[in-house]
């Protein structure tokens, strides 16, 4: 069990990235969504212990981290969302060298571990390969085969699907699915998609604060029978956003739908849709009024 209790952080240059997050992680995928600038990844490197914050306190299974930031780090895999490699180096040969940072260090125990972390993530036999001429999708899968040695506890990938083809995303899912079985994943996303596929408890996060925290089938089922939508001209669609609570606007067959969060029909040429995680985030980031938080 993961919980973080009142988290704050304030930048040198007086951005208040994060303002009094708490939240409680179980075992599993935890999705933490929102939009650029929410928090998202300063949170992450707060988890992975490579900043502090200004206050507020992290407890991973009974043990206080921040008292204690290198035991931590012996229980931690990190996905952030850019990482080097050094260029010419063979996917076996860099997850050999950062097993023996990460204190395996038994060389056979090395090699065992190498081995079945590049099976797991599909990659052994581009094993010879230089990480650095990888495709986007190979190098995440990288990304996580690094993030498990050691066996950690918990797991924090930050972005992890941004930029990824369909194939290769879908495979990243399945891989973080059967990961998130045994540990402890926290997820930040701003990909509504990825939380809905993947995780079975998620925070809306935006500018430092949780808006909203829960099971994704609740919250979208708290929204049932209050999502209307009708298709619009272009043109109308700010006169509509000035007098009703817009959700989101979407182009179809070249004229607007708009979606709006009401207790009944808002006007006549509204029809009624079944919400779905979407809809939840922009309810939430336009000021909850379907935040019903479980
Ligand atoms: N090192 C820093 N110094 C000053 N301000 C920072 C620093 N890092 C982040 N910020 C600011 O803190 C706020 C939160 O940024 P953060 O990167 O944590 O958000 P995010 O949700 O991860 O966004 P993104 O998806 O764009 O990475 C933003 O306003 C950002 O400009």
């Amino acid at each position: 069990m993961l919980t973080l209790s009142d988290l704050s952080k304030t930048y040198p240059n007086g951005v208040q990235a994060l303002k009094g997050i708490t939240l409680s992680v179980d075992n599993g995928l935890f999705g933490l969504l929102g939009p650029n600038g929410a928090g998202k990844s300063t949170l992450m490197r707060t988890l992975a212990t490579l900043q502090e914050p200004d206050s507020g306190r992290i407890v991973l299974d009974g043990q206080d981290v921040l008292a204690d930031p290198q035991a931590h780090r012996l229980r931690l895999g990190y996905l952030p969302q850019e990482f080097g490699v050094y260029p010419g180096v063979s996917a076996a040969a860099l997850l050999d060298h950062l097993a023996l940072l990460k204190g395996v260090a038994h060389r056979r125990q090395r090699a065992e571990q190498v081995d079945a972390l590049l099976h797991r993530t599909n990659l052994y036999e581009h094993r010879r390969k230089a990480v650095d001429t990888f495709s986007g999708g190979m190098r995440r899968r990288f990304g996580i085969a690094q993030a498990l040695l050691g066996d950690p506890r918990l797991i924090i990938v930050d972005e992890p699907t941004a930029g990824l083809d369909p194939e290769e995303r879908h495979r990243f899912h399945d891989l973080l699915s059967e990961i998130g079985e045994r540990v402890i994943v926290v997820l930040s996303t701003h990909i509504v998609e990825d939380v809905r596929e993947l995780c079975p408890r998620m925070a809306i996060l935006s500018e430092g604060r949780v808006l909203l925290e829960g099971e994704p089938d609740r919250l979208v089922e708290a929204l049932s029978g209050r999502v209307w939508r009708k298709t619009v001209d272009r043109e109308t669609v700010a006169t509509y956003r000035a007098s009703l609570p817009v959700l989101s606007t979407q182009r179809h067959a070249g004229r607007t739908r708009i979606q709006v969060l009401a207790d009944s029909v808002p006007e006549p040429g509204f029809e009624p849709v079944p919400p779905d995680l979407e809809d939840v985030y922009f309810s939430a980031l336009a000021g909850g009024s379907a935040a019903r938080p479980c």
